[in-house]
């Protein structure tokens, strides 16, 4: 990426904030960022960060090589609407809204006979506040090569990315990683509820929990083992494990798992049918 790319976050709430921290530093610096949000309240946030903030758009914008909207789904046609007058003819755009369809998006960047052809969808995930996330992108095939590379740097620097070439597993992705964050926080708060009705306290419950979590999963990264093996090396026969694993199954966690990630999915498709029209 060349120095002293601009960035401009359209947007700048949770997921801005964490998809920033991990790039400040990494592909860029804090002045090269600016942020666009109509909710003064995060403001003071971005200054101690060093970012450049602003409640309106102005002709900055049309500095800025990259602009990622970051507004949640329902506002992100009024943000383009308000925006696109600042639009460059090489200026990448990176949408991390859920659900909203490239057409769409490209159609109110653009127009309707004339959709914008320099847009990256992408989905990432809030452990990029750490530079540890993994985002799903999807490149619209009139974006060139050079911008696709570029949004893979500036992606890569809060985590991992994995390209689709299918659009509509951007779904998926999103009833996987994007959700998914979520879906880890419970099992911790289910596992240090289920350790306290044990009789740990709630920090010794906690560190266990956590520590749990990240061991098992950098153990399957790391491992030639497929989970599944990893999962029945813990488990002795007529031991502990089996007799946790026989509830789960009685429970049907599998099947739960696979609704909840349809759920996410389903509603994803839902938001893109309510909110895409242009
Ligand atoms: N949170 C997550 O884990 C993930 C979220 N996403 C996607 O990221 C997007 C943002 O989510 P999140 O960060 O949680 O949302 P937030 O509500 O935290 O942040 C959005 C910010 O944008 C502001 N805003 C609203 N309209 C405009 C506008 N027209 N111009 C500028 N700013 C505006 C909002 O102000 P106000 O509060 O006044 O509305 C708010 O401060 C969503 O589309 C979501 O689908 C993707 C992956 C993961
Ligand atoms: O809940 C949501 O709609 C967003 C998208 C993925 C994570 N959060």
């Amino acid at each position: 990426m060349k120095q002293n790319t601009k960035i401009a976050f359209i947007g700048g709430g949770n997921m801005a904030m964490a998809m920033a921290s991990g790039m400040i530093g990494t592909v860029c610096q804090a002045e090269d960022i600016l942020v666009i949000d109509i909710n003064t309240a995060g403001h003071d946030r971005w200054l101690q960060k060093g970012v450049k903030t602003s409640s309106q758009v102005s002709t900055d914008l049309a500095q800025c090589k990259v602009w990622i909207y970051a507004v949640k789904p329902q506002n992100i046609h009024e943000a383009i609407e308000g925006s696109k007058i600042h639009l460059q003819s090489d200026t990448l755009v990176i949408s991390i809204a859920a659900g909203l369809n490239t057409q769409s998006l490209s159609a109110w960047l653009g127009s309707q006979d004339n959709p914008w052809p320099g847009l990256v969808r992408v989905m990432p995930n809030t452990p990029a506040l750490i530079g540890k996330g993994v985002t799903g992108l999807y490149a619209m095939a009139s974006l060139g090569e050079k911008d696709v590379l570029l949004a893979e740097q500036i992606l890569t620097s809060i985590g991992s990315v994995v390209r689709v070439h299918d659009e509509s597993l951007l779904d998926a992705v999103t009833a996987l990683s994007g959700s998914g964050p979520a879906y880890v926080f419970l099992l911790i708060e289910s596992l240090v509820g289920g350790a306290m009705a044990l009789g740990l306290d709630d920090k010794q419950a906690k560190k266990l929990a956590i520590e749990t979590i990240l061991g098992s999963a950098e153990l399957a990264a790391v491992s030639d083992q497929e989970p599944a093996a990893l999962r029945e090396n813990v488990t002795s026969k007529g031991g502990t494990t089996a007799a946790a694993l026989a509830v789960f199954e009685q429970h049907n966690f599998r099947e739960t798992v696979k609704q909840a990630m349809q759920a996410a999915s389903d509603r994803a498709i839902e938001m893109a049918g309510e909110l895409g029209k242009s």
